[in-house]
């Protein structure tokens, strides 16, 4: 569960790019975040998992307060939490394979666990047979595929996404997105920011909008539009 409660955010320079959010994400579900360019879509994701803290008001995922959770937490939030971002953000001197078992190395898995898993999710985004490629040995699309495989390593309850098809062409575009619906199918929060109206339109699912740093508009299978 995520609860937003009259979130604000002013950052440093004075923009204030959330204006009084209230909003509430039930486990399980679907929710695309869509809106004109500078309107607040990655602040609002950004401060799901604490790259960006409010200013003030309410954010609680899973029971735990952001607002009041010590930095030295926050690396137990993001086990929580998969992020996938639009550049991938792969490391390029690690394979695919090394990539996704990072995640789990930095809380100590045992080796077995970590080969299970690890194996488990590269299956399940179709990269078995490139666990052993570096990341400029693959396309976008396989890249993202890495990057979504690292996001559910550790099994998130809610997985947050910044426009993840925002620099791949449309057919990889449709590939990475039934992979987030097998994702979701499997029970995983997803909250995607995006501008593809065309994905929006037809695998329908929750829509908010933000505009403005407010939540415009917020309809269960719902449309890619907004007002300005
Ligand atoms: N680190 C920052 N410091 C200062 N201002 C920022 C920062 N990040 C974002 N902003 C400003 O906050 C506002 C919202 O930005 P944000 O990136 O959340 O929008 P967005 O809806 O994701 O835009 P886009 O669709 O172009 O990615 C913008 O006016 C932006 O310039």
């Amino acid at each position: 569960m995520i609860v937003m409660k009259n979130v604000y955010k002013k950052y440093p320079n004075g923009v204030v790019a959330a204006n009084g959010i209230n909003v509430e994400i039930d486990p399980g579900e679907f929710v695309y975040v869509v809106g004109p360019s500078g309107a607040g879509k990655s602040t609002f994701i950004k401060m799901m998992y604490r790259e960006e803290t409010s200013t003030s008001g309410e954010i609680i995922i899973n029971g735990v307060n952001l607002a009041t959770l010590r930095n030295s937490r926050v690396p137990f939030l993001r086990r929580q939490i998969g992020v996938v971002f639009q550049d991938f953000k792969l490391l390029p001197k690690l394979n695919v394979y090394e990539n996704v078992a990072f995640a789990l190395e930095v809380i100590e898995e045992s080796p077995k666990t970590i080969r299970k898993k690890v194996n488990d999710v590269l299956a399940l985004v179709g990269l078995a047979q490139k666990s052993r490629m570096f990341p400029d040995e693959l396309s976008g699309g396989e890249q993202q595929r890495v990057s979504i495989a690292r996001s559910i390593v550790n099994s998130p309850k809610v997985v947050i996404a910044d426009e993840p098809t925002g620099n791949l062409d449309p057919d990889t575009s449709w590939e990475i997105m039934r992979i987030f619906e097998q994702i979701n199918a499997r029970g995983t929060t997803i909250v995607m920011a995006t501008h593809n109206r065309e994905i929006v339109n037809t695998m329908r699912h929750r829509v908010i909008v933000v505009e403005g740093g407010l939540i415009t508009r917020d309809e269960y299978e719902g449309e890619y539009s907004y007002e300005s």
